[in-house]
């Protein structure tokens, strides 16, 4: 068995968030555990039932182990997984074929899949593969996707210090997935706001998993419907949940990555409502 935790979160409406103090708002929608060296750490929201979390493995490969929690008899079985490797070079053993998966290389893997196991290439300098698998009623094939087989959205500008690559991994440019969207942003130096123009998508929910943004920084997330924002202070290495209903967005003292996973009614990343800056509050 692998050291593995998970954790389940709720789905909540707008209104229960309107008088939740900054600890209740963190307790449902921030994580702040996502990677540690040897571990698999999980979260299972009830948000589209999308699970997200790091897989680190040092000397011991790492397998996802999920069946009775899920009522199935293994982890893809009525499942799809797609993941990035923001760490060290490593590999993945598919059904018993190995490939490699180096720093930034991504990965779709089908339902039906009955292993999928992580690995290091050096345990010193470990691989850090963040999973994001959505339920899935077709199977379609594996694929690797490399960063540099992807031509990156380039939004943004340096008067609005939001200049950004978007870089979409799981998107029907790369891949056929059933529900499940992923990709990686990476602002420019002197860049710190995500999503601005912001957007919600009442069809689809979203995670962010914020990244390689210096310890020492913060980053200022904001959710909850447009006209009702909260925000949630996060750092390195930490994700936030956003319901169908909520904004997402955010600036930090830093540029920074993140990557965002997404699923629910549609595959159409372009399907937003975008909101004007002005109707914010
Ligand atoms: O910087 C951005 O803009 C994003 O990366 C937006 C996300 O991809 C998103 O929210 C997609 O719905
Ligand atoms: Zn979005």
């Amino acid at each position: 068995m692998s050291n593995q935790t998970m954790e389940t979160r709720y789905a909540h409406a707008p209104s229960d968030i309107a008088k939740f103090t900054t600890e209740e708002l963190r307790r449902e929608f921030a994580v702040e555990k996502i990677f540690e060296e040897g571990w698999i750490h999980l979260t299972y929201t009830h948000n589209d039932r999308l699970i997200f979390g790091g897989v680190e493995p040092t000397e011991k490969p790492l397998e996802i182990i999920l069946d009775k929690v899920l009522g199935v008899e293994y982890f893809l079985e009525r499942r799809e997984l797609g993941f990035i490797n923001i760490g060290g070079d490593g590999s993945v053993e598919i059904d018993g074929v190995e490939d490699e998966v180096l720093h930034r290389d991504g990965y779709y893997v089908g339902k039906e899949t009955k292993h999928v196991i992580f690995k290091s290439k050096d345990s010193k300098h470990p691989a850090k593969f963040y999973v994001a698998s959505a339920p899935a009623h077709h199977k379609y094939p594996n694929k690797k996707i490399a960063l540099s087989n992807i031509n990156p959205l380039t939004p943004g500008d340096d008067e609005h210090m939001n200049k950004r690559k978007i870089n979409q991994y799981v998107h029907p440019n790369q891949v056929e997935s059933c529900q499940l969207q992923m990709g990686l942003t990476s602002l420019a130096s002197g860049s710190s706001w995500n999503t601005m123009p912001c957007h919600t998508h009442e069809r689809r929910m979203e995670a962010y998993f914020y990244f390689e943004l210096p310890k020492e920084e913060a980053i200022f997330h904001f959710m909850g419907k447009p006209n009702e924002t909260k925000h949630l202070i996060l750092h390195d290495d930490e994700a936030v949940i956003n319901p169908s209903w909520s904004v997402h967005f955010g600036v930090a003292t830093s540029n920074y990555s993140f990557i965002w996973a997404m699923c629910g009614e549609n595959i159409t990343y372009d399907d937003m409502d975008i909101i004007p800056i002005s109707k914010l509050k």
